[in-house]
């Protein structure tokens, strides 16, 4: 584990004060949030910037997929809001990919820089339903490889994964895990999960944790469980 706060608390609200309402209630020592397309779209660089008053490392998870120059423009814009990290899909390529890095070179403080893999919500068969049949590792791997290549900091992936991509990757390289569930939560939508201690276990940096904080009746009490569990 690189950091010493693994979890990153997924604000998956439609709303603006839904997540201040949470962030309130959260200590930025001992947790970082990610804004992702559904807040990002309601509330904006905004919120973002909120968030950082707080004292808050912001992972903007857009998921950014497009022309080379189209990324490249979107992450320097990143850059200048002062988040921490942000993101791109691995399968834009190498060029988009070496594109982001190099305009994130330019900058001052550059966020990470982490590539999606495979979502964390398909399986298998879904990839042989979209026409690319094969084992979901392999593919992570391959993805990896060439992310890594191309001057990514790090990826997101399945904790399943986190073992066999650290072992090729090696140590320097960032593990982003969604797919978090306690044992015996409820899976939602996603496919390729694990419990927190597992990832943690299996070489994942980051845990990302949506639903089993935020939906949970009481929000803070869900974190600090899953905080406990992981201080075992
Ligand atoms: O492969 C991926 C990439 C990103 N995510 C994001 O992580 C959180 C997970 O939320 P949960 O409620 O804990 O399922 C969510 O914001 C996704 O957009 C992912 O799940 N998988």
């Amino acid at each position: 584990m690189s950091g010493t706060k693994p979890i990153i608390v997924a604000l998956d609200f439609s709303d603006e004060s839904l997540a201040l309402d949470l962030i309130e209630r959260l200590d930025p020592s001992a947790c970082r949030v990610k804004v992702g397309k559904e807040l990002f779209t309601r509330a904006g660089p905004g919120l973002v910037e909120a968030l950082q008053v707080r004292g808050f490392e912001v992972f903007l998870d857009l998921k950014y997929h497009d022309i080379p120059n189209t990324v490249a423009g979107a992450c320097a814009v990143a850059a200048d809001l002062g988040v921490w990290m942000v993101n791109l899909h691995i399968m834009g390529g190498a060029r988009m990919i070496a594109a982001a890095r190099e305009r994130l070179e330019r900058v001052t403080r550059p966020p990470l820089l982490v590539g999606v893999t495979l979502l964390t919500s398909l399986t298998g068969d879904d990839l042989a339903a979209v026409g690319c049949p094969g084992d979901p590792l392999e593919r992570v791997l391959a993805l990896a490889a060439l992310g890594h290549a191309a001057g990514l900091d790090g990826i997101v992936c399945s904790p399943r994964e986190a073992a066999a991509v650290r072992a090729v990757e090696g140590a320097g390289f960032r593990l982003v895990t969604p797919g978090i569930r306690p044992a015996g939560g409820v899976a939602d939508d996603q496919r390729r999960v694990m419990t927190p201690r597992e990832a943690l276990a299996a070489g994942a940096d980051d845990l990302v944790i949506g639903r089993p904080i935020t939906a949970a009746a009481d929000p803070l009490a869900a974190l600090r469980a899953i905080e406990a569990d992981l201080a075992v």
